[in-house]
């Protein structure tokens, strides 16, 4: 066993799968001479949200999809953003609509999203593309579950017959990436931790693959790994040392034999996997 995992370089990995999306975009807008276009909403001035928003501005430009930014005031109400959902939900030249989450305390989250058009929502946060994906019959995949799967694919890692584990239940990463391994194809069995679990750190050491997706800093220490295991950390922890995982680096790549770092890992394949998903909305609307 070797004492220093190999880094799986998330950066490099969606810089790959953008380059072969640019192919692809310039197919699309050659058979039906419209450019594939990504509406973006941010409401208030997280400054989290604007470097996402940012990376995926530029992320577009790379592969020649078109982007909107749609900037609304921290005060905006419900119905005033329903409004804007709306008027992008009908607008030909939008094929993917993604609102930014976390939105500012006094919106609902859930009503806005269950008004975004299930075809253009590139996010499958939409009630019907959750359902899709649970019945194996998905439109969309959900952007950081696929872009984890994708890494585990171009770097060899097999899943059928193993034990991954994901510790952390969102809606946005931890559900939807246990239904993705567990998938016919996939074939891993998937157990789900979470902060109610008894004897955490005896169920990680079960996991070939550990999958991080809890959101504190740190949490997953090189003793709550099995050797030689696969770890994926999808954590973005913003703390007064910089950028940081869900992962303590230092002590599981020690101990694991494949590691995602952060930055550099799973975040860029999120922004990847989003611009897939708007090419496929653009497909599926311009056919
Ligand atoms: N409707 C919606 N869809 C999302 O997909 C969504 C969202 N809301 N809200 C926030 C989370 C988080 N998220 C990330 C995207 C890119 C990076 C990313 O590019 N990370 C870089 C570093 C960026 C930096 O320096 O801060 C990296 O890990 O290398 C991280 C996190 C998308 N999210
Ligand atoms: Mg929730």
């Amino acid at each position: 066993m070797s004492d220093t995992a190999q880094i799986i370089d998330g950066k490099a990995i969606a810089k790959q799968i953008r380059d072969e999306l640019a192919v692809d975009v310039v197919e699309f807008i050659q058979n039906n001479s419209v450019v594939p276009c990504l509406a973006a909403v941010l409401v208030g001035d997280d400054p989290a949200s604007e470097v996402y928003v940012r990376n995926k501005r530029r992320a577009c430009e790379h592969v020649g999809i078109d982007s909107q930014l749609h900037r609304l005031p921290a005060d905006t109400t419900q119905d005033e953003l329903l409004d804007l959902v709306a008027k992008l939900n009908k607008d030909n030249e939008v094929h993917g609509i993604l609102v930014q989450l976390p939105l500012p305390a006094g919106l609902d989250a859930d009503q806005i999203l269950l008004a975004v058009s299930p075809a253009k929502d590139v996010d499958a946060f939409h009630p019907t593309n959750v359902g899709r994906l649970v019945q194996g019959k998905p439109r969309f995949l959900p952007c950081t579950p696929h872009g984890v799967m994708q890494l585990l694919k171009r770097t060899g890692i097999d899943t059928a017959g193993q034990h991954a584990v994901v510790v952390g239940r969102s809606d946005i990463v931890g559900k939807p990436l246990a239904q993705l391994l567990s998938a016919r194809g996939a074939d891993a069995t998937v157990t789900v931790c979470h902060s109610r679990t008894n004897d955490l750190p005896g169920i990680t050491r079960q996991a070939d693959i550990l999958i991080a997706a809890i959101g504190k800093p740190e949490f997953i220490t090189g003793d709550m790994i099995k050797p030689g295991a696969v770890v994926i950390d999808v954590g973005v922890n913003r703390t007064d040392a910089g950028l940081v995982g869900d992962v303590e680096f230092e002590s599981a790549s020690k101990v694991a034999s494949h590691i995602t770092p952060v930055p550099g890992g799973v975040g860029p394949m999120t922004i990847a996997m989003l611009l897939v998903n708007t090419l496929r909305a653009a497909q599926a609307l311009e056919q």
